[in-house]
């Protein structure tokens, strides 16, 4: 991908860890049902979603403001196991759980302004195998994409976030329920 520095890792976490913190997160985690405007109506986001951290660093998104929950040591041995690799401390993190097919993730940026220029994101999936597509800004020919396996994790920093939109498209095909973690680094 130009002007993208991502990386996936497909077995990131072994098979038997990576049931264990899908069950985990699954039961342990505050899921909430967050809604948006959608052309002036309230809709629910197509997803539940959480977000945990360090204390004080809250969070835009969507126009929905969050302060976030303490971390619990599922999530923080998540954390460690990525930062040995991403090289950055994350402060932060943004769950999102995909019940089936109908839930998605439309066509974005992860380019809030209180995670800086050059944003580091680190994703992690747990469950149902779901499409993660990729598009160019300028040059809309210019697409990529990957499967987020479960125990998978994708990360993407650099300039990523200035030149590619993405997306978890809804999905008539049965699947799985899923959770993605997307860490995150706030600044203040
Ligand atoms: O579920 C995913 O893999 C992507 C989630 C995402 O893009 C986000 O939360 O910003
Ligand atoms: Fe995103």
């Amino acid at each position: 991908m130009p002007d993208a520095k991502a990386t996936f890792y497909r077995n990131f976490f072994d098979l038997r860890k990576s049931d264990t913190l899908f069950q985990v997160l699954l039961n342990e985690i505050n899921w909430r049902q967050d809604r948006m405007k959608l052309y002036g109506k309230e809709i629910d986001l197509p997803r539940k979603t959480a977000w945990y951290g360090d204390r004080g660093k809250s969070y835009t998104f969507s126009g929905i403001h969050l302060d976030p929950e303490p971390w619990t040591p599922s999530l923080l041995e998540v954390k460690q196991r990525i930062e040995a690799v991403a090289e950055v401390q994350f402060n932060s993190v943004l769950l999102n759980l995909y019940r089936h097919g109908g839930d998605g993730i439309s066509w974005h940026t992860d380019a809030e302004p209180e995670l800086g220029d050059n944003p580091v994101i680190g994703s992690v999936s747990f469950g149902g195998t779901r499409r993660f597509m990729f598009r160019h800004r300028q040059n809309r020919d210019l697409k990529a994409e990957v499967e987020l396996t479960h125990g998978s994790f994708l990360l993407m920093a650099g300039e990523t976030q200035h030149f590619w939109q993405h997306q978890v498209p809804k999905t008539a095909r049965k699947v799985e329920p899923r959770i993605n973690l997307t860490f995150r680094v706030i600044v203040d």
